[in-house]
Formats: C-alpha cells, sequence, structure tokens
C-alpha cells in the first residue's frame, strides 16, 4: 500500500511541476510552487533511496516497474524520430549471396539482426534526452530483473553507489555493509542467512564440510588436496597442479606464493618477466582467480563491479540461446590468413588451421592461446566485430559511462560491453565472442576493397575512421606502455659481490707463497696498466693488493676493486631485462664480473631440470669449468642483466684473482654510452639449448649457443679465453707438445701467444700441479719450480721464474737472456 502511494505521490510531484511551467502568466508563482513541490519529490526519492539502502527490495523494484513504463513511454513517442540501423553492407551483398549468408547463420542457430537487436544511433542520443527507437531497443525484461535478482549492479561506477564500501557476499554475491566473516579458513564474507545455520560459529558451507572450491578449475575438493594462498585475509584455495598451470601459462609466478589475485592479470599478460611494482588497489572477481588495478586500460571490459573492490569479470560470461551471444568465428585462418579446414576457438572469433598451429585436434573444447590466459578486450580496443549477417566491421570498445544514456542503463549481462560502430555510429552491446582485435594496416586493406567491388561509402568511411582512432589508441597505449615501463622493476635477486659457494663446492685458499709479483716499476705513472707489459696482466691474474709494489697505484686489480662503469637494467622488446651502460666505454675496459652462487655441475643440472618442469625460460647459469658453474639466478650482480647477441659489445674472460679463477665482461670496441651491453652464451650459459636467439644482428644464428653465421675472427669470442691478439686457429700447433700426436680435445697453452696445444689428457698432469690450475706448456714454466716463468733463453726456449733465472740464465749483449751454462753453436 506504502509502495503505491509513494509511486503515485511522486508521479503527482511531476505532473504538477510540468504543468506549472506551463502557466505563462503567472510564470514566478508558478516557480514557486514547482520549487517547492520538486523538493517534495525530491524528498520522497530521497525516501525511496532510504529505504533502498535499508534493503526494502519491493520499493526498488516498484520504482524500476514505474521508471520501466515511462521509457517504454518515451519510445513510443519518439517513434517517428529515430533512424535504425542501416545494414552496413546491404547494398554490397548481392541478394543471392546475402540469403546464403543468412541461411548459414540460421543453420548455425545465431540469431539474425532483426528488429530486437541492441542498437542505437549517436545522433539522436548524445546530446539531450535519449530518444530510442522501437526496433532499437534491446533491454529485455528478463535482462533487468536477472540482474536484479542476482545483485549484479551495472558495470558504471557510478552504480556502486553505497556499495563502494561493502563487502559481497559470497554465496549469493549481493554487495551489503551487513555481512558477518566466515570463522573458518575462507575469511569470506557471508549474510547470516546464508551461512550454515547448524554451527555454533559463523561458518560457511564450505568450512563446516571442510571442501573448498579451487579459484581456477572452479572444482570442490577436500582441504588437504588444496593449498591456500599464504596472504592473510585472503583464504583463496587452489589446486597446486592448477596454481603451476595457471602460472606457467601466464608466464608470472605469484610473489611469495600469493596467488593469481594479487596481481593484475592485464599488467602481467603485457609485461610477464617483470614484477609489476604499480600497488594501486586490485579489483578481485569474486569467482575466479582474475584481478585487474582499478584503471580502464587493465580491466576486462564487460566485468561488472559489485563493491570498490569485488568485481565479477568477463571471463564469466554466459552464451544465452535467447541473445545474439553466441561466439562467431572467422573463416580464415588467424595465423596464415587462409580459408579451409578450422579450428575454432570456443570464446572469441580466432580459428587456426590445425598445421599453423601444429597441433592434433583437441578432443575437448578449444581455446586460444589469449583466451586460456584471460587475454579478453579492454575499453577503447580498437576490434573488428560482426553481428549476425553483417560483415565484419569496425568498431570501438566502450565504457558503459561514456555512451549515451540509453544505451548505458540498458543492463548489461556480465562480459557484454557498449560497442561503437565507426561509419554508422551505431551502439550496440557485445561480447569477446563477437570481436578481434583491429591491427595496423587493417584500413588499408585494398584486397578487401577490391574482393567487394561494390563496397559501399560508409564501409570505406568505417575504415578510415577506424584506421585513426587506431593510430591514436596506439599512440595512448605507447605512451603509457612507456609509463608503465618506467614504474616496472626488474624481478628480484639478491646482490652479492662475490661469488658465493654452495654445497660441496671448493674454492682454492689464496696463498701468499704462490704468488708471482710482477715486475712493473712501482714509481711509473701507471704501474700494472696495459701500457707496461706487466706480467700478471699479461697471464690475466690480477696483482694482490698487499703484494704487489705499486699498493694503490697498481692498475691491475679491476675485478678486487670493483672497477665498474655504471650501468642499468633496462626492459627490452622481446628479451625480458637488458643491461645498458650509462657512459661510454672504451675497447678492452673491464665492464662488470659475472658473479652468482658458485655451484657444481649436479647442483646446476638439477637447478636447470627444476627450472625447465616450471616452464621457466630465463637462465643465469655460466660455466667456469666443468666443476664451478656461477648461477646469478637467486643472487648475483648487474651481469646477470646482459643478454645474449650474436654479434656482441663484450666479451667474457677468465682471470685468475687471489687463486680463484673469476669471469669478467670486457669491451670489444668502443661503446657510446645507453646501447644495450652483451656477450655471446656460446655453449657456456647452459639451460637455453634450442632458446630462440632475438638478438636481431644480422648474422645471428636464430638459437641462442649456435654459433653464429658467417662469423669473422672478430666477431668470434670464446669464453675464459683471452688472446692479447687475435688467436687464429689455423696458427696453432695442432701437434700435442707431450706425445707429439695429432687429435681431438686438445687445450691451448694459455702463456700469451703462445701456438703450443696438448691433449687434455696428456696435460693432466701439468694442470694439477699448476697453481691456477691453467695449463701452460712446459717452455712457459720455471725449470726448477714448475712456477710460471718469467725469463727464457732465446736459443733452447728453457724458462725460469724471477727467483731461479739469475741460477741459469745471463744476459747477452742484445739484452737477451742465454743459458749460463752456454750452447753448442
Ligand atoms: C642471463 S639472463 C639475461 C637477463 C634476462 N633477459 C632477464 O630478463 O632477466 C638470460 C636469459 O635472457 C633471455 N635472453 C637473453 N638473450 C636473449 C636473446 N638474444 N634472445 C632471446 N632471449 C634472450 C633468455 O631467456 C635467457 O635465458
Amino acid at each position: 500500500m506504502a509502495q503505491e502511494q509513494i509511486a503515485k505521490a511522486s508521479k503527482n510531484a511531476k505532473k504538477k511541476i510540468i504543468e506549472k511551467f506551463a502557466v505563462k502568466s503567472s510564470r514566478k508563482e508558478a516557480w514557486g510552487i514547482a520549487v517547492k513541490e520538486a523538493e517534495e519529490a525530491l524528498k520522497m526519492n530521497f525516501e525511496e533511496r532510504l529505504k533502498i539502502i535499508n534493503g526494502k527490495k519491493e520499493i526498488l523494484l516498484a520504482s524500476r516497474k514505474s521508471k520501466k513504463k515511462q521509457v517504454v513511454k518515451q519510445e513510443s513517442d519518439t517513434d517517428s524520430d529515430a533512424t535504425s540501423l542501416s545494414k552496413p553492407d546491404a547494398e554490397d551483398i548481392q541478394a543471392g549471396k546475402h540469403k546464403v549468408i543468412k541461411r548459414k547463420l540460421k543453420s548455425d542457430g545465431i540469431k539474425q539482426p532483426n528488429k530486437k537487436c541492441k542498437l542505437s544511433t549517436q545522433e539522436n542520443n548524445l546530446e539531450g534526452h535519449p530518444k530510442v527507437h522501437k526496433d532499437n531497443k534491446f533491454v529485455h525484461d528478463s535482462d533487468v530483473s536477472d540482474s536484479s535478482e542476482s545483485g549484479i549492479l551495472q558495470s558504471d561506477d557510478r552504480a556502486l553507489g553505497t556499495h563502494r564500501q561493502s563487502k559481497v557476499c559470497l554465496k549469493c554475491e549481493k554487495p551489503s555493509v551487513d555481512l558477518v566473516q566466515c570463522k573458518g579458513k575462507c575469511f569470506g564474507y557471508f549474510h547470516q542467512e546464508c551461512l550454515v545455520n547448524s554451527s555454533q560459529e559463523p561458518l560457511c558451507a564450505n568450512c563446516d564440510a571442510g571442501v573448498h572450491k579451487c579459484m581456477i578449475c572452479q572444482e570442490t575438493s577436500t582441504e588437504t588436496a588444496l593449498k591456500r594462498c599464504v596472504s592473510s585475509n585472503c583464504g583463496r584455495f587452489y589446486h597446486d597442479t592448477c596454481l603451476k598451470a595457471y602460472s606457467s601459462m601466464i608466464n608470472h609466478e605469484g610473489k611469495n606464493n600469493h596467488c593469481p589475485l594479487h596481481f593484475c592479470l592485464t599488467c602481467v599478460l603485457e609485461n610477464p618477466r617483470s614484477s609489476v611494482t604499480n600497488a594501486s588497489r586490485l579489483l578481485k572477481c569474486i569467482r575466479c582467480c582474475r584481478a585487474f588495478h582499478n584503471k580502464r586500460q587493465c580491466i576486462a571490459a564487460g566485468s561488472i563491479h559489485l563493491t570498490g573492490a569485488s568485481i565479477i569479470c568477463s571471463e564469466h560470461f554466459e552464451v544465452k540461446k535467447h541473445k545474439l551471444s553466441s561466439t562467431i568465428n572467422a573463416n580464415w585462418c588467424f595465423i596464415c590468413s587462409k580459408s579451409g579446414s578450422l579450428l575454432c576457438c570456443d570464446t572469441c572469433p580466432s580459428a587456426f588451421h590445425l598445421e599453423c598451429l601444429n597441433t592434433k585436434a583437441p578432443e575437448d573444447i578449444f581455446l586460444c592461446e589469449d583466451c586460456e590466459c584471460g587475454k579478453h578486450p579492454h575499453y577503447d580496443d580498437i576490434v573488428w566485430a560482426k553481428l549476425g549477417a553483417y560483415r565484419w566491421w569496425p568498431a570501438k570498445v566502450c565504457h558503459p559511462k561514456e555512451v549515451p544514456h540509453n544505451i548505458a542503463k540498458e543492463s548489461p549481462q556480465i562480459g557484454e560491453f557498449p560497442l561503437y560502430f565507426f561509419g554508422t555510429k551505431n551502439y550496440i552491446w557485445a561480447h569477446r565472442g563477437r570481436v578481434f582485435g583491429f591491427q595496423e594496416d587493417d584500413d588499408e586493406r585494398t584486397d578487401h576493397a577490391l574482393a567487394h567491388p561494390g563496397l559501399t561509402k560508409r564501409f570505406n568511411l568505417a575504415l578510415e575512421e577506424a584506421g585513426k582512432e587506431f593510430a591514436k589508441y596506439l599512440k595512448k597505449k605507447e605512451v603509457s606502455m612507456l609509463e608503465m615501463k618506467k614504474h616496472l622493476k626488474p624481478p628480484q635477486f639478491k646482490m652479492i659481490k662475490f661469488n658465493k659457494p654452495v654445497g660441496n663446492v671448493q674454492v682454492p685458499t689464496f696463498n701468499e707463497k704462490d704468488y708471482n709479483r710482477c715486475d712493473c716499476n712501482p714509481n711509473s705513472e701507471s704501474p700494472c696498466s696495459s701500457d707496461v707489459d706487466c706480467i700478471n696482466r699479461s697471464l690475466m691474474f690480477e696483482c694482490n693488493s698487499n703484494l704487489c709494489l705499486a699498493k694503490e697505484k697498481c692498475q691491475n686489480q679491476r675485478f678486487q676493486k670493483r672497477e665498474y662503469p655504471p650501468a642499468e637494467p633496462f626492459l627490452t622488446e622481446s628479451r625480458g631485462w637488458g643491461l645498458r651502460s650509462l657512459v661510454d666505454i672504451k675497447k678492452g675496459q673491464f665492464v662488470n664480473e659475472y658473479v652468482g652462487e658458485l655451484i657444481d655441475d649436479e647442483e646446476c643440472e638439477r637447478r636447470i631440470a627444476k627450472m625447465h618442469k616450471e616452464n621457466e625460460t630465463n637462465f643465469y647459469f655460466l660455466t667456469i669449468d666443468k666443476d664451478h658453474i656461477i648461477d646469478a639466478g637467486p643472487k648475483g650482480n648487474l651481469s646477470r642483466f646482459l643478454n645474449h647477441s650474436c654479434n656482441p659489445n663484450l666479451e667474457t674472460q677468465k682471470w685468475i684473482v687471489n687463486g680463484e679463477t673469476r669471469i669478467g665482461l670486457f669491451a670489444r670496441y668502443d661503446i657510446p654510452a645507453k646501447t644495450e651491453l652483451t656477450f655471446n652464451y656460446n655453449l657456456e650459459c647452459k639451460g637455453n639449448e634450442k632458446a630462440k636467439c632475438m638478438c636481431g644482428a644480422d648474422n645471428c644464428s636464430k638459437y641462442i649457443g649456435v654459433r653464429p653465421l658467417n662469423t669473422n675472427s672478430k666477431a668470434k669470442s670464446k669464453v675464459g679465453i683471452k688472446r692479447k691478439k687475435a688467436f687464429e686457429k689455423s696458427k696453432r700447433d695442432d701437434i700435442c707438445v707431450y706425445c707429439k700426436n695429432r687429435g681431438s680435445e686438445m687445450i691451448s697453452c694459455s702463456y700469451r701467444d703462445c701456438p703450443k696445444s696438448a691433449h687434455y689428457a696428456c696435460s693432466l698432469h701439468a694442470i694439477q700441479s699448476a697453481a691456477d690450475n691453467r695449463w701452460k706448456c712446459p717452455e712457459h714454466l720455471c725449470e726448477v719450480c714448475q712456477t710460471v716463468s718469467s725469463k727464457q733463453c732465446s736459443t733452447c726456449s728453457k724458462t725460469y721464474c724471477r727467483q731461479h733465472y739469475r741460477n741459469f740464465l745471463k744476459t747477452t749483449e742484445g739484452n737477451k737472456f742465454i743459458c749460463i751454462q752456454g750452447h753448442q753453436t
């Protein structure tokens, strides 16, 4: 009874206002009365609203019904003004052809765009009051009641109203400020009546029964079979396998075991290899594991806002038979653009040849990669859209806030969003099953135009408009990408200064006795630099800071002093993060040391297997020798961001620093500031086998670790071997200095430019007894103590170290050395 009175009073008040306005003679008086009555009417609305807030649903329904009646009346009043949607290509399609399409669509069970289609025109709606042609209206009665009954509000933020601060009941999905938190493990909120009545504590049915729904596969399992998100107050459950499969599919591992509801899916899909640092609030889907930043470029179009933090995402769109809600697939392959027998995605228009996908026909339904990851259209996307018999037509995905009033107020189904058709200026509510992304040059498809000689002006206009909008869209996207990249931080790792041995890995302890002091004059301008012939430097030994006579002036302690030119990680186009220098670098300059955990081969294989299992694609293993591998994954320094290139600007060199072998990166040529720094991974960087190389170099071998094409001697860089001058293989002796035979597995003498080689097996004893684990041919070892020699007899090539040479060598007139004992001439 009360409702009727309220509705009647409100109607009367409005009527009176209009009447009073009509009285021209007593305008002032009428104005006064009108204001008074309008106030009353407003008050009435306020009361109405209060009642709604208090949960008096009947009043809400009554008010909606009365409003709807008005809309219907308005529609019938404006019949004559409206323009109906002209079929975009009606003129183009010859009658027969058109019929064929119609028949096909009919047989597919797809509804034709008829008088009930969801359309309107901009001319009528953008300004002033909306005028909707009867034929263009598409609000189904069922839609309105559907949404109100399921508690789903419009996707327009304005509709949130008092629900912004409230929570959502996880059973009936209605937002309310009056909810009780379940005392079980789910931490969910429910209406009292939605909880289990029998239990003493407030418990939801799932917690009461000890079962929960996996937010990924949506199947219910017992608590023991599921894993709960570690985040406090999250309480979402997942099957471990589902979580792993999902993480690898979207190429993102939840930080510290947090579930996917703690990162923005859109940001992750756009930058899978980066941790997204934008901590702005996330809108979380109450039905699944998807969350988005509360920004129009992040949120999936068609998601329904329930509260300021909860949505039902567009993934939950359901095909309804009575609506234009089925998916229409393209009749060409999205890879090769040709027609034929196609595998159609179940939820979007994409279609593929099995051969193009290089896969077998799935037994179950097929979802394309984008749909599987949950990559849905976003607001402002320029798309191709199809409505029944109409041809694929360029359109824009609009935000419900930005469409004409009469379109916006229509209550959409979850997953539906308004589309604006270029050229025709029509609006329609659509879903992801009817749209696919516009691409660069789509507006210049002249072949398409040629295929349809009768192409209408309107279609051309639509293409032109879409092209312009798309260019704007790309520009905007680029700007926002750049902006986003500025806020992105590289994935986290622990910064360390030196290699950290792990497990059984041993590093040699430094013994001062084994150290060879160089001959450099400590008083010279730059002792131990590349300008002077420092014996340690030539042998790729660093001088010891305590023992080198040059002390602080010594220029051969670059690893120890960490003399790295400043560099910064940056996000590359296709290779994840890379490193670039902030200053100019000179040829031969020490750039960085590759540091990380020092592991053995066994541990390395174990780590690689684990990473392969988890579909990890970034590997940070660099081999020093078969027992020592550096893993810069968990711990390292900036060098871990160095990407591979088939034509790199850095090369690796093995140096001995206080008895330990370390790997340094040195410039192959002058490198200007802001250039990406790269080195050739060769086979020394494990884990990248078969990985496609995206270095873009002219000589790229297409795969990381495969020898680059057309390499010249300059481009060759072998990890761990420094050669001051090009060490061309052809110039090397291929006869073993010990057994005098040729053969494979030869190693080269590490002394300067010495061309001598030996079989690995033959030289093993020498390597093992060498202080630095490196082989030098016997010629370069002191005849007495087998340490590195410093002087050599110019006649017989016998060599002696600094301690012993005076006993065995004498200087000749020509300042050469010769054995004291002399030689037979
Ligand atoms: C040492 S990490 C380099 C840093 C890495 N890009 C990142 O984002 O952390 C090596 C990994 O980077 C990627 N990568 C390096 N160079 C590449 C290249 N030329 N092409 C494709 N991927 C590359 C591969 O995934 C490789 O396993």
